[in-house]
């Protein structure tokens, strides 16, 4: 097996002036364009060579197949289109061999003869140039091919207008922007560069189907252009074993043979090879294999290094690590202070690389980092509220809210590594120490420009950065514990990672990403435009034997996914050649710029009549919303082709007003959902919280109950000892009130008499008559046997109270005997309020009633004195008085 070495990558110039997308995961740039000659002052790589070979006789010009060379063919059609070509020719076959100065001849002999030919030989020389043979792909430039295929499409312009009767031609007056003299400019301001960009898209087809042609031919595949290509590059590390599993008697079962050949064994030895042998079953081969001795460096420069270069061309790059844990990933990622991982290394080299190509530091760095923990993607940056994934056409899967910071050395990169760091999920479990608990993706977003011979080149670039956390058995870690619920999660998220493995190998077409927050993040690393390099990461020990053989598996699997194309995020400002051109330039230009100004007023003024309609459509109806042409007036006196081009100008506005709109109305119902849910999360608790509250109550009331009911009992019990001190004692208090009330109402009544004779005494005294107490004489006032009967009340407390008592006594005595006395009745009894009720049902027979009722002769001896006795009321009169009482 041949040693591995490190590849290396063509230089490709690409033109795309399609801006890519710039924080999306590895998604940039989906549909730009790709042209990717060999430039010669780069080493070739095997399948660039094997191009040149097959090609090499008609690169020189020797006539080995019926096919001419592509020089030939130019000379040719140079010869045929303009006799001035002919004064070109020999430059271009003294600069044949030379091949910068070829292509810059190319290139000039091309633009002047076609400004000076015709519409109908433009379109031949065109239609020529923009058939790339084989050799063309290797020899041309992009520009040659970008400004034929261009160029094809401004001679097909000027054939239609020659045809619909318009004179006017399309000049190409430099090799810089195409525009058109001469043509009638109103609204049509936009045209040169929508001819420049169809001229580009014709090309940028054109080129990759080159591209594919050649990679499916066996040429620039990923694995032999060193991994900018269509393949992930999959790579193994062993770690050393540790020194726990030194000390339980672990013996090593990963052997590692020839850099790339990892042989499994269970209980292999160094060397036991007739074993190795016969264990066959278990050998996989990767791209790399590092053994447990190899440095940080070496596992970067072999695995990272050619995607940081990729992603200063402009393409999107990932690096990930995957395994068991324990197995050394975070090791591999981010290192220690004295042992830096691939992430500090990567960003190390590409602030060094950047610096090189970019010495003005006309560059910007932007950073985000952020992890997937319990299935919540969360900033690691700025922690707090959990992130929402999206995914659009354009930006493909974007976390929205996710902080970018812009970074101007590694240093301080390394520093906000650090502080995303100390915001990461990490525990110890008894697996490993520092265990991840949660996926870290750290975004690094690359743009700058690059001074170039035909202007400057705008170059985006991604990498991401992958450090997944580690498959775990539930018996190997904790159960039980929250370290158990992120096991469950962190297993479920890579087995969603295995299935999309198997998906993208079997080449399905649904494979299914939305499964889990870690696979729509990794979507474009392993199924888009990116170059992905996964490190498998294993531990030697045979107690782990099951993992890493689980591990080598899927690892060997991922070899065989495919990506999509990775081609570069380019823009191309392109330079005018000489002062008078320059200065035309920036005439058109500005000409070009006052009726965009136009434009945008126009388009502007359209928006707001039309912003009512739209702010008012739902999601739906904007989507099907009417288009209503903008200031139809100034669009009838326009060119129709200029009207066409101001219509797809303003409905492609209203389109993307649309999708604003309907973004913004997605945005607002997800807040309301989650307002919603939280609302209800509240409601719930509160809930809770009430019913807990209730029980408590009840139960609280419960037991008062159950007091009472006792007390009760207690009490009725009591009472049926008669003259016990428990039952005098409550007795007593009702009594006490009763005593109060009467004595208070007694005193106010007298008052009120009192006040009333003397009245009706100065009355009588007034009118000089006497007053007679007689049967029939008249009573002023109020009747004097009342006042006598409350002060009497009042006064004979004693003997009153005492009635009462022995009364109370005596229904006490006769009820214990019912259940309902025993529980409920006692309070009743002694309810002042009731004895005053009582109280207020006697009061309502007079005086007179009841001396003059059957029962008058009732009168106690004890009260001849004139006073009434109580007795003499109702309830208390009517009973059957037996000699032995004392009343
Ligand atoms: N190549 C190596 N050289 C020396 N030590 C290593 C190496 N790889 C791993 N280790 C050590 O092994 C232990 C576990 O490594 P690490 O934390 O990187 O594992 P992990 O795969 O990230 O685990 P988890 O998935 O639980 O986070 C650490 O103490 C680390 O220092």
């Amino acid at each position: 097996m041949p040693p591995v070495s490190t590849p290396t990558y063509p230089r490709k110039e690409v033109v795309n002036l399609q801006r890519p997308s710039r924080f999306s995961l590895g998604g940039v740039g989906k549909g730009a364009n790709a042209m990717q000659p060999i430039q010669e002052e780069r080493p070739m790589t095997r399948s660039q060579s094997k191009v040149r070979e097959k090609y090499a006789p008609f690169a020189q010009g020797a006539v080995s197949s019926n096919k001419p060379s592509f020089s030939v063919q130019l000379e040719s059609t140079m010869k045929t289109s303009h006799p001035s070509v002919s004064l070109l020719t020999p430059r271009v076959k003294q600069h044949q061999h030379s091949q910068e100065n070829h292509h810059q001849q190319l290139q000039q002999s091309l633009m002047k003869s076609l400004r000076k030919t015709s519409v109908l030989e433009q379109r031949k020389h065109a239609e020529e140039y923009a058939q790339p043979t084989p050799m063309e792909v290797d020899l041309v430039t992009p520009r040659v091919r970008h400004l034929s295929t261009t160029l094809l499409s401004l001679a097909k312009q000027n054939e239609k207008r020659v045809r619909n009767g318009d004179n006017t031609e399309v000049a190409r007056p430099s090799r810089g922007l195409p525009f058109a003299s001469g043509i009638k400019t109103t609204g049509m301001a936009s045209e040169p560069m929508s001819m420049l960009k169809s001229g580009l898209k014709t090309a940028s087809l054109r080129a990759r189907q080159v591209h594919e042609d050649m990679e499916r031919g066996g040429g620039g595949s990923g694995e032999e252009d060193g991994g900018v290509g269509t393949r992930i590059m999959v790579y193994v590390r062993l770690r050393p074993m540790s020194k726990k599993e030194k000390e339980s008697g672990a013996r090593s079962c990963v052997k590692i043979d020839n850099k790339r050949d990892v042989y499994l064994t269970e209980m292999a030895l160094e060397t036991d090879y007739l074993r190795l042998k016969r264990l066959r079953g278990r050998h996989f081969t990767f791209d790399a294999a590092f053994p447990d001795n190899t440095s940080q460096e070496e596992v970067y420069q072999t695995s990272a290094a050619n995607l940081v270069e990729a992603v200063l061309e402009g393409r999107n790059a990932s690096v990930f690590c995957y395994g068991a844990t324990g197995a050394g990933k975070t090791h591999t990622m981010l290192g220690t202070v004295q042992q830096l991982g691939v992430m500090v290394l990567a960003l190390k080299d590409l602030f060094a690389k950047l610096k090189q190509r970019s010495p003005e530091g006309e560059h910007v760095v932007r950073l985000s980092y952020l992890e997937v923990y319990n299935e919540t993607v969360r900033d690691l940056l700025s922690p707090g509220r959990p992130l929402v994934l999206r995914e659009d056409s354009r930006q493909g899967i974007t976390a929205a809210g996710l902080t970018q910071y812009q970074a101007f050395s590694a240093d301080e990169v390394i520093e906000l590594l650090h502080k995303g760091n100390t915001n990461r999920q990490t525990e110890p479990t008894r697996c490993n120490e520092t265990s991840s608990r949660s996926h870290a993706i750290l975004q690094v977003l690359v743009e700058y420009s690059v001074p170039q011979e035909i202007g400057k080149v705008l170059r985006v670039g991604k990498l991401s950065l992958i450090d997944l956390a580690g498959s775990e058995r539930a018996l190997a870690t904790d159960q039980r514990t929250l370290r158990s619920v992120e096991g469950a999660n962190i297993n479920r998220s890579l087995l969603a990672l295995s299935s999309c493995i198997n998906a993208l190998v079997e080449g399905k077409k649904h494979i299914p990403f939305r499964n889990s927050k870690l696979t729509q993040l990794l979507k474009d690393s392993l199924g888009g435009a990116c170059s992905t390099a996964m490190i498998a990461n294993v531990s030697p020990s045979n107690s782990s034997f099951g993992e890493t053989q689980n591990t080598l598996h899927w690892a060997a699997r991922a070899k065989e996914i495919k990506t999509k194309g990775n081609e570069a995020n380019e823009e191309i400002h392109l330079m005018p050649e000489d002062q008078e051109e320059k200065s035309k330039l920036l005439a058109q230009m500005q000409k070009e710029n006052q009726m965009l100004r136009l434009q945008i007023a126009r388009l502007e003024r359209s928006f707001l009549a039309n912003q009512n309609n739209v702010s008012a459509a739902t999601p739906a109806a904007v989507g099907s919303m009417p288009f209503t042409p903008a200031v139809p007036s100034r669009r009838n006196s326009m060119d129709p082709g200029a009207a066409a081009t101001l219509d797809t100008v303003v409905r492609r506005e209203h389109k993307t007003m649309a999708e604003k709109k309907i973004w913004e109305l997605q945005r607002t119902v997800e807040l309301l959902e989650m307002e919603a849910e939280k609302t209800r999360r509240d409601g719930a608790l509160r809930e809770e919280k009430m019913n807990a509250s209730i029980m408590a109550l009840t139960a609280e009331h419960n037991l008062q109950l159950k007091r009472k009911d006792e007390y009760i009992r207690n009490l009725c019990n009591s009472m049926n000892k008669v003259g016990s001190p428990a039952v005098e004692k409550v007795v007593a208090s009702p009594i006490k009130c009763l005593e109060k009330i009467l004595s208070q109402r007694a005193k106010a009544k007298d008052k009120a008499v009192s006040e009333k004779a003397d009245k009706a005494a100065a009355v009588a005294a007034e009118k000089g008559s006497q007053y007679n107490t007689p049967k029939g004489s008249t009573h002023t006032g109020s009747r004097p046997g009342s006042s006598v009967r409350a002060t009497t009340l009042a006064k004979a407390d004693p003997k009153t109270l005492g009635v009462t008592t022995r009364r109370m006594k005596r229904i006490a005595q006769q009820t214990p005997a019912s259940p309902v006395a025993k529980t409920s009745v006692l309070p009743r009894f002694f309810s002042p309020s009731k004895a005053e009720e009582q109280f207020a049902s006697c009061k309502k027979r007079t005086f007179w009633d009841i001396t003059n009722s059957p029962n008058s002769h009732m009168r106690s001896p004890g009260l001849s004195n004139g006073r009434t006795s109580l007795l003499r009321q109702p309830g208390f009169a009517r009973r059957k008085i037996s000699p032995e009482h004392d009343y």
